[in-house]
């Protein structure tokens, strides 16, 4: 009798996985971010990706991460990948969820997730630790009671041919 594969992906490998494939849709040339919300049993509930809102071409609006005037920039803009996944869910209550995301979110994706009441965030990339944003986002989920640790990459390589 042959026994059950060993060799298949964790939760956390899964649900992160995911995430990253989520920006891969994300059309900013600088940084790609991938957002996976999973309920507390483990079912995925929504995901999104850092893009433009509806309506707004990705052809039309400026991708420039600097510029004197801040309209040819992309920051007023983006909707965030958190905020993406939070509005793309429609079956009501984000309650006691965990959120997996390619980049520790900024204070307004913060914000955004302590008030739909998700309550664990699983981040990759922490590369703007030392902006005042993300200072914000940590102190706010610190009162808030929401826990953050960052992923533990495994190193594994998923092959997926599309
Ligand atoms: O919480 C966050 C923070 C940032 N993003 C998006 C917004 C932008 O599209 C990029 C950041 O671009 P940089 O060129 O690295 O400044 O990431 C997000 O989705 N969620
Ligand atoms: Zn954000």
């Amino acid at each position: 009798m042959s026994g059950k594969r060993q060799d298949y992906i964790s939760w956390d490998e899964y649900f992160m996985g995911v995430a990253i494939l989520s920006g891969r849709r994300s059309k900013d040339p600088n940084t790609q971010v991938g957002c996976c919300i999973v309920s507390a049993d483990n079912k995925i509930l929504s995901m999104g990706y850092n893009g433009l809102p509806r309506g707004c071409s990705d052809d039309e609006f400026p991708w420039e991460r600097e510029g004197e005037d801040p309209l040819k920039t992309k920051y007023v803009y983006t909707v965030h990948s958190e905020l993406n996944a939070i509005l793309n869910y429609s079956g009501g209550s984000l309650e006691g969820a965990k959120l997996y995301v390619s980049l520790f979110p900024c204070n307004e994706c913060a914000k955004a997730i302590i008030q739909s009441g998700i309550k664990e965030v699983i981040y990759d990339s922490d590369k703007y630790a030392d902006t005042t944003s993300v200072k914000a986002s940590k102190m706010m989920f610190d009162c808030a009671g929401v826990r953050y640790h960052q992923y533990h990459r495994t190193g594994r390589k998923v092959e997926i041919e599309l």
